[in-house]
């Protein structure tokens, strides 16, 4: 609640007009007695108290005007300190009320028997006039307190809006800025943002979003491109939301965001889902994995490109998280993405993003790919084997150049991203059938980590199984202390064409079946129990070539270095039909 003090300067022109009007000496004072106002001799004494029995403080108590024709005799004059020195002839005291509270009094004093009779020619009028003065002075007080809270709120609404990590920006229905925030100036540069210039100079699509909005509809995250202190295009994200007023547009609020800020807040919340895997969670006592584990130790503290090869199912992902999470790039995204199960078309755009009003159908502000959600981190390209030809080319600029080029756009994007591949396939066999580029397979091939299959590394084995023993047996809440008798032996000796992945599945069934402490035989699936009286197939080498791949890989070298079909046939020692036979049958 505002005070009398606060509006003194009103209060002193008010009690200065009444002493005109009335020809007395006019004071005023607050509901602490305090002298806010006065004339002739009062003047000097604004700010000193008056005395706490005089008949002011009795005004303020009973919020009700007193008179006093009689000084010294008055039934209040008796208490008044004052009284031995009181020079008064009279006077006359209207409360000043407020919600029915009095909150100063206004006194009218006569010093001489002209200006006693003055006062006392016309009380009622005179109590009226008091009492339209004092109104005045509380609509005062009431204006006082309601831009002092005005004034609050705004400077609430401010802090809140600085405090804010987007920028805010406040325009009128024709998009002329009315207010914005520190963010908002910070973002913008050329033009930047000032009061009163058009919104629409600071981004070309702006003009576009007030168009929308305008018919009231909020619009979410849209991307634009704006221009920073150095005079480089960036890109943005806003987000614009209409004010209304009685259904009428009275102006559009603009949130704008750094994309960088966006991906950031996304890889927090995708991050925050990424376990986190130390080379700990990576099991097995071999000298192969052991050996591996060490490499991936070693890649970890490097920025170069690693190339995780190995059977499906052997922990190539597990790696890749191992080398990310122990790496200085650990606390920044970790971003996989598995090309062999992405349709072909979809590829594209999931990896390197699209700009808006690239497809039909497609987020009208465009989209950002896996490389730019990882900007920072690091991505996993799982399958990295299975990727169509035109996007290995594209691939290798994103290493060779660090920018991602959005599909649809002509603005590169820098981009600072480690690239873990990953693949079952044998990618030299690969290049050498032309299915992968023999330039990109070195550049991803920088740091080379094989991961053994399990068949070739036996004794990871017992630990495996006790390892994932454990893990099955808090993901299902069950208590399962070991293995019995022969089921280690089966374990060992049988062929695990799915590696880890299929042993720790063999394990989740046995746990789901086993009622008791230990994993018996009888609750192994039915392939395990069979082969216990099997003899194990010896493991394929994945070395070995196919018979068909090694004819077409020949064929296609032969066509390379002869200058006729005829020439090569002589070469490969079969006759020019055949040949031609081989050619169409494997689309050379
Ligand atoms: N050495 C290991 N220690 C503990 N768990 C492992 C190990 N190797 C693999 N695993 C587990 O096996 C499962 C398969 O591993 P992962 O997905 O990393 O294999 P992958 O080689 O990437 O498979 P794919 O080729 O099918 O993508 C995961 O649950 C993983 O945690």
């Amino acid at each position: 609640m505002a005070k009398l003090f606060d509006i003194k300067k009103d209060v002193q022109h008010i009690a200065e007009a009444i002493a005109s009007v009335m020809g007395v000496d006019v004071t005023i004072v607050d509901e602490d007695l305090r002298r806010v106002a006065g004339t002739g001799g009062y003047f000097e004494s604004t700010g000193e108290k008056v005395d706490g029995n005089s008949v002011f403080r009795v005004v303020l108590e009973t919020a009700v005007g007193y008179m006093i024709e009689n000084p010294i005799t008055d039934k209040i004059c008796l208490k008044c300190g004052a009284k031995k020195h009181c020079r008064e002839f009279g006077e006359v005291c209207a409360p000043i009320n407020v919600k029915g509270k009095a909150v100063g009094v206004i006194g009218l004093i006569a010093f001489s028997q002209e200006q006693k009779n003055k006062l006392f020619a016309d009380t009622d009028s005179l109590m009226e006039f008091l009492q339209r003065m004092a109104d005045l002075i509380a609509v005062k007080l009431l204006e006082k307190e309601k831009n002092d809270h005005l004034q609050l709120t705004t400077k609430q609404l401010e802090t809140v809006i600085d405090s804010l990590e987007e920028g805010i920006i406040a325009v009128d229905s024709f998009g002329d800025i009315i207010k914005f925030n520190n963010i908002a100036k910070k973002m913008f540069h050329n033009p930047s943002v000032e009061m009163g210039i058009n919104i629409k100079s600071l981004a070309v699509n702006f003009a576009e979003l007030i168009q929308l909005a305008s018919k009231g509809v909020s619009i979410k995250n849209r991307e634009f491109l704006y221009n920073n202190n150095n005079n480089l295009q960036l890109r943005g994200v806003a987000s614009v939301n209409p004010v209304m007023v009685e259904e009428e547009l009275v102006g559009l609020i603009f949130i704008v965001k750094n994309i960088c800020q966006v991906l950031r807040e996304v890889n927090d919340v995708i991050g925050s889902n990424v376990n986190s895997t130390s080379f700990e969670n990576i099991v097995g006592e071999s000298q192969q994995l052991l050996k591996v584990k060490e490499e991936a130790i070693k890649a970890s503290s490097s920025p170069s490109t690693v190339l995780i090869q190995g059977e499906s199912g052997t922990g190539k992902e597990l790696f890749a998280r191992g080398i990310h999470f122990s790496s200085p790039r650990s606390n920044k995204p970790f971003v996989a993405i598995n090309c062999a199960a992405i349709p072909e078309q979809l590829l594209e755009s999931e990896l390197f993003g699209y700009e808006g009003g690239t497809f039909t159908g497609a987020a009208k502000g465009g989209r950002s790919g896996k490389f730019e959600l990882a900007n920072s981190g690091t991505i996993f390209l799982d399958e990295i084997g299975d990727m169509p030809l035109h996007l290995q080319s594209k691939l290798l600029r994103v290493l060779q150049e660090k920018k991602v080029d959005r599909i649809g756009s002509i603005n590169p994007i820098p981009i600072d991203v480690r690239i873990i591949a990953a693949t079952n396939k044998n990618l030299e066999e690969k290049v050498a059938l032309g299915e992968f580029r023999e330039d990109l397979f070195f550049r991803l091939n920088v740091i080379p980590i094989n991961i053994p299959p399990l068949r070739e590394r036996k004794q990871d084995i017992p630990v495996l199984m006790h390892y994932l023993l454990k893990k099955c047996n808090q993901k299902m809440d069950k208590d399962i202390k070991g293995f019995g008798e022969g089921v280690m032996r089966i374990f060992e000796e049988y062929t695990w064409k799915g590696n880890v992945r299929e042993l720790e599945n063999v394990i989740e069934y046995a746990v789901n079946m086993e009622q008791g402490e230990i994993i018996h035989i009888e609750n192994l699936p039915t392939k395990l129990k069979n082969s216990n009286n099997e003899k194990v197939e010896p493991a394929l080498d994945r070395s070995i070539i196919k018979l068909e791949e090694l004819e077409k890989r020949a064929i296609k070298e032969a066509l390379q270095i002869c200058d006729s079909k005829d020439e090569a046939a002589q070469l490969l020692g079969i006759g020019r039909a055949t040949l031609f036979r081989k050619i169409k049958q494997y689309r050379l």
